[in-house]
C-alpha cells in the first residue's frame, strides 16, 4: 500500500491532511530557509518545497512524500515568519488596510514522479490600529507563521476579503494537493468525515 510522508513540522499541515481523512507519517525536512536567496515569491515557494521534499529520505518502497512552504508577499517584499516581536510590528503594520497575496509551493514526489505546483491567495486587511497589532502581539500566534498572522485564529479578525483558496493561507491548498495526491494512488477517505486520522 502506498504511504504518504508528510515532511513538514507544521502543525497546520497535519490538521488539514486530517480534515479530509488521508492517512499521513511525519518525517522532519531539514532545509535551513536562512540559506534562500531572494527571488520572486512564487519561485521562492516552489525552491523551498522542492528542496524540502528531496531533503526526506525515502525509506521503504511505495513512499509518496509531501512538502510545502508558504510565504506573504505584498509589494515586491517576500515575508516569512518574523523573527522578532518588531518584525512582527512592522509587518502587520505594513499589511494594515492593504491587501497582499499569499503563496504556497508545494511539492509531491515518489521514487518515479516529481510534481511541483503554486497556489496563490489574495488577502484584503482591514486598516489596523498600533494597540491592536501590540494585543496580538501579546500572544504567542503570530510567530510562527508568515506575515505574522494566522488566519484559522485570531487573525481572522483582521481580513476584509479573501480571493482564492483559504486552505492555502494555512499552510496547505487542499482541494488541489487532495487532486494531485490521486495521480499517486493516495486517496481522502470522505465517507468517513468525522473521523480522525492520528499521524506521527
Ligand atoms: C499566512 C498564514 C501562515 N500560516 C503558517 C503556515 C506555515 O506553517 C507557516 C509558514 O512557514 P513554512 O516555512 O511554510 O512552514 P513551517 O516552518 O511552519 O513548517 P515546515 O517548513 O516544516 O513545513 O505559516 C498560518 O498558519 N496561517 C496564516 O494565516
Amino acid at each position: 500500500m502506498t504511504q504518504l510522508i508528510l515532511a513538514s513540522s507544521s502543525p497546520r499541515r497535519r490538521d488539514l491532511l486530517e480534515q479530509v481523512n488521508i492517512s499521513y507519517e511525519t518525517r522532519k525536512q531539514h532545509v535551513d530557509e536562512s540559506k534562500m536567496t531572494c527571488r520572486s515569491p512564487r519561485a521562492y515557494v516552489q525552491a523551498l518545497a522542492e528542496l524540502k521534499a528531496r531533503s526526506v529520505p525515502f525509506s521503504v518502497d511505495n513512499e509518496v512524500i509531501i512538502s510545502a512552504d508558504t510565504v506573504v508577499s505584498f509589494e515586491e517584499q517576500v515575508l516569512g515568519k518574523p523573527k522578532s516581536r518588531k518584525e512582527a510590528f512592522d509587518m502587520l503594520s505594513m499589511l494594515s488596510g492593504n491587501i497582499h497575496k499569499v503563496y504556497t509551493g508545494v511539492t509531491i514526489r515518489s521514487a518515479e514522479q516529481e510534481t511541483s505546483f503554486v497556489e496563490k491567495t489574495t488577502v484584503e486587511f482591514w486598516p489596523l490600529t498600533k494597540d491592536e497589532i501590540n494585543e496580538y502581539l501579546d500572544s504567542e500566534e503570530p510567530y510562527d507563521k508568515a506575515g505574522a498572522y494566522g488566519i484559522q485564529s485570531s487573525g481572522a479578525i483582521f481580513v476584509k476579503e479573501i480571493k482564492g483558496d483559504y486552505y492555502n493561507v494555512v499552510g496547505l491548498p487542499l482541494s488541489r494537493v487532495v487532486r494531485s495526491l490521486r495521480s499517486y494512488g493516495i486517496f481522502p477517505n470522505l465517507s468517513q468525515p468525522e473521523h480522525k486520522v492520528t499521524g506521527n
